[in-house]
């Protein structure tokens, strides 16, 4: 008799419990308390400086706060079951579909399950035309494509973006943010950060505002775009400077 594999055990919610994040003599991310619930869509917002990337990097476990505590549900330190996609694709010297294999040899997945998922994943977003070709000579957004592909081969139960189109024109954009949205359709939480304010709107189910490396708001999307309850969040919605 064939023992069903167990389930891998849910990671989520994570928390964080008063968490804080200093460097170089300065707290930058201050006494931040949030609970990232499974299934959500979580768009990050706040100006330029706020702490959006340094949250999201310690949510994902690229850094530890400094003060308080990050809790993952499975009691893990830093879950395998999660993946980051950075602004600009780190991609490999080698072929697309050997960047989407790579990170599978690492978690030890053997040679033919590896095929499979990377011929499965190729094809659910429409990369099957570029398997063999170098990735890094791809346009931008190719590559960001194939940076969200590989993240979701690795099956995470949360997918980190770190402001996925910000360096991509507006087709390219409309590409990725269909992938997130395709993504999140099957469960998989997003966490991510954010300039453009219509893609906020756009992928938003929840919002969390950053200011000065506090967390100010954190609430449901569509109340907050219809009336955020701190004027920094105001103003930043008017397009108005907020240092
Ligand atoms: N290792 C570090 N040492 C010192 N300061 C840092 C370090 N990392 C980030 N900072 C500072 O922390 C602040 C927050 O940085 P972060 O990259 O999280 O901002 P952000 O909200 O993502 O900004 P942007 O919208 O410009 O990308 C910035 O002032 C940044 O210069």
């Amino acid at each position: 008799m064939t023992v069903p594999p167990s389930p891998t055990p849910a990671i989520l919610p994570l928390t964080l419990d008063a968490a804080s994040y200093a460097a170089g003599g300065q707290v930058l991310l201050s006494d931040v308390s949030v609970t990232i619930t499974s299934g959500r869509r979580l768009v990050i917002m706040g100006a330029n400086g706020a702490g959006k990337t340094l949250l999201l990097r310690l949510c994902h476990g690229l850094i530890d706060p400094t003060a308080g505590r990050r809790i993952w549900a499975d009691g893990s330190a830093r879950t395998a079951a999660q993946a980051m996609v950075f602004q600009r694709p780190v991609l490999l010297r080698r072929t697309v579909a050997a960047n989407i294999a790579y990170p599978l040899a690492l978690q030890g997945m053997a040679a033919d399950q590896r095929r499979d998922m990377v011929a499965r994943t190729l094809h659910r977003f429409g990369l099957t035309p570029l398997a063999d070709r170098r990735a890094r000579r791809l346009s931008g957004g190719e590559q960001q494509r194939v940076a969200l592909a590989r993240a979701w081969a690795m099956t995470p139960h949360v997918l980190f973006l770190d402001e996925p189109t910000s360096a991509l024109d507006p087709s390219a954009t409309r590409i990725i943010e269909d992938m997130i949205a395709s993504i999140a359709a099957e469960g998989i939480t997003i966490v991510m950060t954010t300039h453009d304010l219509g893609q906020a709107r756009r992928l938003a189910e929840d919002v969390a505002f950053l200011h000065r490396g506090r967390l100010i708001e954190h609430r449901p999307a569509a109340p907050f775009f219809a009336g955020p309850h701190t004027p920094e969040a105001r103003a930043h919605l008017a397009g108005d400077l907020i240092w």
